[in-house]
């Protein structure tokens, strides 16, 4: 095998357990030079164990992930192909941040002054002569992609690259990563927190439990969203049954007395409500937002929406089988909307998913 040079990065069905716990389970997806992928899940679905088997410091129980065509390990001088920043990075607390990056430097074949390049790249020129056992968790962070990126690798893989950083510090690493991207190469950032990458990001890979739950591109997911019309009525069991007449199957009363209806326009339900004579107080468009997406496709396990609106959201229960897939239809993508990379195959569930965590 050789290194195709492509900077593609290539996960299929990657799997991991640890004792009884099935960490990843078939995970199947690619990343392409060009764009910034965000890879997305809950607390524990599977992220950090997924980046770490593609870094080579964790072993596949089953499966393969390779960048540019090659494992981790057959890379040859993997530093210069691919930059990675992982959750909880040390630095020698005696050591000035540049001393930190030549220590690094030397160690990967790179001149001494590319350093100091980096450094300014990731705006700590001014700091190079600190101790990073003084920095801010944000400062601490924008050193550790300088890390990354000494060996002006192709591809990046961040693992929660916004943590700790202020509004300011994710808009600079916003911009940073989309210009990397644009020079053609593949940035892969994992976030538990879709609001803090969603403005980064192109494709997107959302995974639950250790299994993918929708692998495609932002803009298709935002597309699919539905938007329904909530009604106010007088009388909404009235309403369902004159809708569900008139052919929008589409029709189910909100927890707070209204009544949803789907696949409808304000005016085609303004005119039905007109011919059955019903009183109608009020209707309002509702929006499905990409955290509610995102929300039902970890089936509920998200942890960072606001409680409140954790509370209002019933998410859909799990398909038959062990949840494998994409949403369910209705309020979310639509079923086709799962694309599996070139030369993998989809797997089934009687093909022996391991258990739910
Ligand atoms: N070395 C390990 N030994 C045992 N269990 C592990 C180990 N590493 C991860 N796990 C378990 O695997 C599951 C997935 O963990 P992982 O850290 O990959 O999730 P994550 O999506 O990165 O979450 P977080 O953002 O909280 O780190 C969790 O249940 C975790 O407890």
């Amino acid at each position: 095998m050789q290194n195709d040079g492509s900077g593609r990065i290539l996960v299929q069905n990657l799997s991991k357990t640890f004792g009884p716990v099935a960490a990843v389970q078939n995970l199947s997806f690619a990343v392409e030079p060009g764009s910034v992928t965000g890879f997305l899940g809950p607390n524990g679905a599977g992220k950090t164990t997924t980046l770490r088997m593609l870094l080579g410091l964790v072993t596949p129980t089953a499966g393969s992930a390779t960048i540019s065509g090659l494992p981790y390990h057959q890379l040859g001088n993997p530093a210069r192909v691919v930059g990675a920043v992982l959750e909880n990075e040390g630095f020698h607390p005696k050591r000035t941040a540049r001393n930190h990056l030549r220590v690094y430097a030397a160690a990967i074949g790179v001149p001494d002054q590319r350093a100091d390049e980096v450094l300014a790249l990731v705006g700590l020129a001014g700091a190079a002569n600190r101790k990073p056992g003084d920095f801010s968790l944000g400062m601490r962070q924008r050193l550790a992609l300088a890390t990354a990126l000494l060996g002006n690798p192709q591809v990046l893989v961040l693992d929660e690259p916004a943590n700790g950083l202020d509004p300011e510090g994710i808009l600079w690493l916003r911009n940073f990563l989309r210009a990397y991207a644009r020079e053609g190469r593949t940035v892969l950032v994992s976030s538990h927190l879709l609001s803090e990458v969603e403005q980064t990001i192109d494709q997107v890979v959302i995974i639950s439990h250790g299994m993918t739950r929708y692998y495609g591109s932002l803009e298709q997911l935002r597309g699919s969203q539905q938007t329904r019309v909530l009604v106010q009525a007088a009388d909404p069991n009235a309403l369902v049954k004159a809708l569900q007449e008139a052919g929008y199957p589409q029709v189910e009363p909100t927890p707070d007395g209204r009544v949803a209806v789907a696949g409808a326009t304000r005016q085609q339900i303004g005119d039905l409500v007109a011919q059955s004579g019903l009183a109608v107080y009020g209707m309002e468009e509702d929006r499905a937002d990409l955290e509610r997406l995102f929300f039902q496709l970890t089936n509920g396990a998200y942890t960072g929406a606001p409680m409140q609106q954790q509370q209002q959201y019933q998410p859909p229960q799990p398909p038959p089988g062990g949840g494998w897939g994409p949403p369910q239809p209705g309020y979310g993508p639509p079923q086709q909307q799962y694309q599996a990379p070139p030369g993998y195959q989809q797997p089934g569930p009687q093909q022996g998913w391991g258990g739910q965590r």
